[in-house]
């Protein structure tokens, strides 16, 4: 089995797969600093709640948009798993063409979201990731990565309300019934969700129409795009596991390339 790590500015989302079967799944903390060793203990008992022995899994794969991190996480699996992890970075082979004039500076998760959108999707695509921050990322028909948006997360968003203005409580992220709010809560629930909601329909029209590609697909992934997706007609599909999987399919690839 393959270990996907999604390591991103909130959560590290793990992925365990059996070829193209995701097989168990769970979170920790990114915010948390650690050490290899605190990493190896974490990881272990994680798997093993999953039912799964540290020693079934023969590899691993890192996409990472936190470097900080990168040097414990990676000694971690080389000193407890025995596992000298492949890398979603610059260069990687990934089935997707970045035609922008610096490919490097994209986060790998976008890279991951574009990769799996477009392999189990099918392109024309707009891949939305409602992480910390909101991605927006275009992809054609022939796998071209063409460009993105970037807007704050909806948890970014929601802080930067409660810590900036001394009277603005901290709420849930949820979705009121009703657009006009008669309590505070309920009026910064809306700002947020519904204010999302807009900025994300408005995004798919734009983007539709910079590209002149009417009938781009849209898929979302993401924490928070479960709450969006249900509150849009414009989300065509939902997949919370898109990155895991675009990171697998990125492990294939390369292994294929390794093995020829
Ligand atoms: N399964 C979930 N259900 C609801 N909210 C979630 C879930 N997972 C993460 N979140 C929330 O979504 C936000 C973004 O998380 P995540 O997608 O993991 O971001 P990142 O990839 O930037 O680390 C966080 O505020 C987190 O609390
Ligand atoms: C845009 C991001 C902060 C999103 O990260 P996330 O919300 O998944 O933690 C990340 O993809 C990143 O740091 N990208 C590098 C810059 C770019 O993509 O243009
Ligand atoms: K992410």
């Amino acid at each position: 089995m393959v270990l996907a790590l999604d390591v991103g500015n909130t959560n590290i989302t793990c992925g365990v797969f059996a070829d193209e079967e995701l097989v168990a799944s769970f979170r920790v903390t990114t915010k948390i600093p650690r050490t290899s060793d605190e990493y190896a203990i974490v990881l272990e008992e994680l798997l093993e709640k999953n039912e799964i022995r540290a020693e079934e899994i023969e590899d691993a794969i890192i996409c990472s948009v936190v470097p900080n991190i990168m040097h414990s996480l990676e000694s971690a699996l080389i000193k407890y798993f025995d596992i000298y992890p492949m890398v979603v970075e610059a260069g990687i082979k990934t089935g997707i063409r970045i035609v922008t004039p610096n490919p490097q500076q994209i986060g790998a998760d976008r890279i991951a979201d574009a990769v799996g959108a477009y392999e189990l999707y099918g392109g024309p695509v707009i891949v939305i990731d409602f992480g910390t921050a909101t991605t927006y990322d275009f992809v054609d028909a022939q796998g071209a990565f063409l460009g993105g948006v970037t807007a704050p997360g909806l948890r970014i968003s929601a802080k930067a309300l409660w810590e900036d203005a001394a009277k603005l409580p901290e709420v849930e992220i949820k979705k009121p019934d009703t657009v006009l709010g008669k309590e505070t809560i309920h009026s910064m629930q809306s700002g947020l969700v519904y204010g999302q909601i807009g900025q994300t329909e408005y995004l798919i029209d734009q983007i539709r129409k910079e590209t002149g590609i009417a009938d781009a697909k849209v898929v979302v992934t993401g924490g928070l795009g479960r709450i969006i997706s249900e509150g849009t007609a414009k989300v065509d599909i939902y997949d919370p596991n898109l990155t895991l999987k675009g990171i697998n399919l990125v492990y294939k690839k390369q292994k294929r390339k390794i093995k020829k």
